[in-house]
């Protein structure tokens, strides 16, 4: 981003003390500086700070200094540790008398977790609708291994490996006949050759219910989002405690730190969902990584007026359809329903697909792929419903735990994604990752903030 913009990187000094608590001290002088602190929030990336002249380019426009050095870039940091970086470093750079300072998240953490609604009585609305008592349901790794209705042995929904987690046991690891599940590059454990010489990933076993081993309920200190949203677990938490369960208002208290520390503007990419902007009482410029996703289809895949974009749940419908409309291409939806044949029992939870993807090249389209459970599982019913090809397009490449094991077990062809989260480490263990560049755009952006010119003008078309 930095050569995008001409620009070196500023001094500073970014450390922890013994006790783990930051340090971060700025080289150089920032007084009436227009300053952008950048946080992609991925392994082994912490804030680098770049700086503009001051307001109305009265001290020219580029930035100055040589970049800081962290000791510890990797072992151990966590999207908590570099969200404090970034909070100390604002407030730095506020307190050194900066004009103004933008906080560039190209993924913004804890988007995932907006503020949930209150119910009547006070508790945040967790979306409960059943009487479940802990039963994974496919949201957190545990899969119903039905399809359309009927069961369907050789089909699973399990995730491959597990959903991760440090807590989860090693026998969560195996499949239900004891056998390991593959490694973290996708390979199949020793002296395990894929059944009938079908695919690892193709013949996974169930348990006599139809679920895997590892159910959420096993999975406490290690929540992905689709847990977080998943009724059973948060049931599980309820009958565990015997208490309603209050969850955090993670979203306005992320904005509230951010704007605390000092930060005048913040500048990110596909925010999960875009009301996040909502929090803060700062502009926040949403950027799209859209056009790059658009102008891959177009010059990457062959013959791609006749592929189907596929939208691997309801809730990325829109933007799926967008891009579907946009290139005038056929659209298809997953819909996942839950529900129980009666109120005593679990809710199965069936995937469907609507839409006809038979001989076809798929286009899955969401914005963020963490655990790869949502693309994943979503490959499985297209490659079942006969796509020929099916490519994967996300803005963040998150990745974290057993993702890329799990893509590279996958039925997926191709996994693209854009580069707001470094990608360097995870195309080392992936061969189906590609990585499409976004810092022009942020480049973009950036000057037309310290110009004052019009950012959303370069989404205009889209
Ligand atoms: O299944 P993983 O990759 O963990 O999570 C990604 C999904 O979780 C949702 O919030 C995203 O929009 C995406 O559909």
């Amino acid at each position: 981003l930095a050569a995008a913009l001409g620009v070196v990187p500023a001094a500073r000094v970014l450390d922890k003390f013994a006790s783990g608590e930051t340090r971060c001290a700025i080289g150089g002088s920032l007084r009436g500086k227009d300053v952008y602190i950048v946080q992609s929030f991925g392994a082994g990336t912490p804030p680098v700070l770049l700086f503009a002249g001051g307001k109305d380019g009265q001290n020219g426009g580029s930035g100055t200094g040589s970049g800081g050095g962290l000791k510890n870039d990797n072992g151990g940091y966590t999207v908590n540790d570099y969200f404090v970086e970034l909070c100390i470093m604002i407030s730095a750079c506020k307190t050194g008398s900066a004009a103004r300072v933008t906080a560039v998240l190209p993924l913004f953490p804890y988007s995932r977790q907006p503020d949930l609604k209150f119910s009547k009585k006070g508790a945040p609305l967790v979306g409960v609708t059943h009487r479940e008592q802990g039963a994974g349901d496919g949201d957190g790794g545990a899969g119903a291994g039905e399809v359309g209705g009927t069961a369907n042995r050789d089909y699973t929904f399990e995730s491959l490996p597990a959903t991760p987690g440090p807590n989860i046991p090693r026998s969560a690891r195996l499949g239900a006949d004891g056998v390991e599940l593959p490694d973290r590059t996708g390979r199949v454990p020793a002296g395990q050759e894929p059944r009938n010489g079908e695919p690892a990933w193709w013949n996974r076993p169930v348990d006599g219910n139809g679920a895997t081993p590892q159910a959420t309920t096993q999975q406490h200190g290690s929540y992905t989002t689709h847990d977080y949203e998943n009724p059973s677990l948060m049931m599980a938490l309820q009958a565990q405690s015997g208490q309603k369960q209050w969850m955090a208002q993670s979203g306005s208290l992320m904005a509230n730190l951010l704007v605390c520390a000092g930060a005048d503007r913040v500048l990110t990419c596909d925010l999960h969902e875009s009301s996040y902007q909502g929090f803060f009482d700062i502009p926040v410029d949403n950027l799209h990584a859209h056009p790059l996703l658009k102008r891959y289809i177009q010059h990457n895949i062959p013959n791609y007026r006749d592929a189907v974009i596929v939208s691997p749940d309801a809730g990325g419908a829109k933007r799926a359809t967008a891009i579907a409309d946009s290139l005038g291409l056929a659209f298809a939806l997953i819909h996942k329903e839950r529900r129980p044949p009666n109120i005593t029992q679990s809710p199965k939870a069936t995937m469907m697909l609507v839409g006809d993807v038979e001989s076809r090249v798929c286009i899955l389209i969401d914005d963020l792929v963490d655990t790869a459970n949502t693309i994943t599982r979503a490959a499985k019913l297209l490659k079942k419903e006969g796509a020929h090809q099916v490519i994967a397009l996300l803005t963040h490449g998150v990745l974290s735990g057993d993702a890329i094991a799990r893509i590279n077990a996958s039925p997926l062809d191709k996994v693209v994604v854009t580069n707001t989260v470094a990608q360097e480490k995870h195309q080392e263990e992936c061969g189906k990752l590609e990585v499409l560049d976004v810092s022009g755009t942020f480049a973009e952006a950036i000057r037309r903030v310290h110009h004052g010119e019009s950012v959303s003008v370069l989404f205009r078309d889209d």
